[in-house]
This record gives C-alpha cells, sequence and structure tokens, in this order.
C-alpha cells in the first residue's frame, strides 16, 4: 500500500549539510501497524513529514496506492492528505470552542458534506472510540484520553485508509496511554493500517512491526529486540537485521 524507495531528505543550516533521511526504503502493506522508533534529532518528524505528505524528499519514490507522491503538485498533495491519511498527534489539537461531535465533523465540513450526514458519520465515530454519551462536551470537559479519543474519532471521519499517529500518547498516564494503544489495535483489526511514531519502546513494542530510525536511516528489528539485555538507546547497530 506504501512504498518508499531510496528517500532522501537534507537540510541546509548555513554551511552545514544535515542529511536528515539518507537513503530510506521501506514498504507498509495492507493491515500492518507499524511503529517507528528513534532517539531525538534521529529523524522521526521528517519521516513523518513524508509519510504524511506535508513534505516532499529531495530525491526517491514515495507509491502510496500505486501513486507516486513524490512529483505530485501542492494542490494534488493536499488531496491525498485529506483523503488517505488521518493525523493523531500527541497534543490532541482540538478545538477548545467546539464540541466533540463538531470538532470530529470538521474534516468532514472541508469534503463538503451536508450537515445531516456529518452529524451522523462523527456520532458514529466517537461511538467507535467508546465516546458515544459525549457528543456535546467540549474538550475541557474531557481528560486527556479522552481528549486524544475525540482526536482519533477525527482522524477516523473521512474513512483514511492509513492513521499517522505522532506520539499520540506523549501527553497521557500509563494507564490512559494503554487504553489509546488497545484503541489503535482495534482499529487495526478493523483493517486501517497504522503507523505510530514515538521515542518510547514500550509503546512501539505495542505494534506489529518495529522500524528504528537512527541518524537518518532506518532499520527493521529483526526479531530480537526485545531481550531487555540488548535495549539502550546507542545500541542501534546489534539492531540491525543480519
Ligand atoms: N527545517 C530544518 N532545517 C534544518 N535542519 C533541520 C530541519 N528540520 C530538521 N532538521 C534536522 O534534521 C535532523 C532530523 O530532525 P527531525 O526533526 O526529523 O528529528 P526527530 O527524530 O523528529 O527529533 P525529535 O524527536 O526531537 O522531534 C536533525 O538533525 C534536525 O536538526
Amino acid at each position: 500500500m506504501i512504498e518508499i524507495k531510496n528517500m532522501k531528505k537534507s537540510y541546509e543550516l548555513g554551511d552545514e549539510i544535515v542529511h536528515a533521511l539518507q537513503d530510506v526504503s521501506l514498504q507498509i502493506y495492507e493491515g500492518d501497524f507499524l511503529s517507528i522508533i528513534g532517539p531525538s534529532g534521529s529523524g522521526k518528524s521528517t519521516f513523518m513529514n513524508m509519510l504524511g505528505c506535508l513534505d516532499i524528499p529531495d530525491s526517491g519514490e514515495y507509491l502510496l496506492d500505486g501513486k507516486n507522491v513524490a512529483t505530485m503538485k501542492d494542490i494534488e498533495l493536499a488531496m491525498v492528505r485529506n483523503v488517505k491519511i488521518g493525523f493523531i498527534f500527541q497534543h490532541f489539537n482540538l478545538l477548545n470552542k467546539l464540541t466533540a461531535l463538531e470538532n470530529v465533523e470538521l474534516p468532514l465540513v472541508y469534503r463538503g458534506l451536508g450537515a445531516k450526514e456529518r452529524r451522523e458519520k462523527a456520532a458514529a465515530c466517537l461511538d467507535l472510540v467508546g465516546l458515544n454519551g459525549r457528543y456535546q462536551h467540549l474538550p475541557t470537559q474531557l481528560s486527556g484520553g479522552q481528549q486524544q479519543r475525540v482526536a482519533i474519532a477525527r482522524a477516523l471521519a473521512g474513512n483514511p485508509s492509513v492513521l499517522l499517529a505522532d506520539e499520540p500518547t506523549g501527553a497521557l498516564d500509563s494507564k490512559t496511554s494503554n487504553e489509546v494503544l488497545q484503541l489503535l489495535k482495534e482499529l487495526n483489526e478493523k483493517g486501517h493500517v497504522i503507523i505510530l511514531i514515538t521515542h518510547d519502546l514500550e509503546v512501539a513494542k505495542q505494534a506489529k512491526r518495529v522500524i528504528r530510525i537512527h541518524d537518518g536511516k532506518v532499520f527493521e528489528n529483526g526479531g530480537d529486540w526485545f531481550e531487555p539485555a540488548r535495549i539502550d538507546q546507542d545500541g542501534v547497530k546489534e539492531y540491525q537485521r543480519q
């Protein structure tokens, strides 16, 4: 469903060139649930921006459902983003003056859906994430976990094939984090591809596949990553596929 081939992205900073993504190749399949883990500065945000069609690489290919995203113009990118990808953020990014239902409806307004259809879809998405009975609550009247559920419902509203979650549990306590991760697992079982970006190994381990990013290069786990003795921030070489 997603195929990334030899993707490169550099930033110029004065005289220095930062190679944020170095020849990254990755396949993401129907039904996948993968996490991307890496320390600060490793290239996670850069990679997420590419995966979310928020930025374009310097070179390489990005095929989404067989279409080469890397060559699309801004307007096409915006369309792909709107239809194919649902975004979930660490700090929820809800509008505080709108109710839960109105927040979830918002992306559907941009799609030109009528009010009744919007309301029904938004309500169905809130039901799906376990928030029936909370339609009229404002974000400030909801717990952090409930706010993240609203944000997940909003991401689901447009029925995207991919959910791209950037540190979705970063602002939550561990119990609530587990509930949100459980919800993401259930959504994956229902057929959504989930890409979870995190710096937390315990969170990353919940996914079916774990991709480690380090100095702009990606490594996939070879199955023996998770022995405790081998887990440390600097042990990336140990984790490379043999
Ligand atoms: N706009 C930019 N201009 C110059 N350098 C940049 C820019 N954006 C990112 N970089 C550099 O590219 C590298 C990768 O950054 P990136 O933000 O992707 O890392 P990250 O893994 O998301 O880090 P964090 O977890 O701290 O957010 C870093 O060395 C960073 O300093």
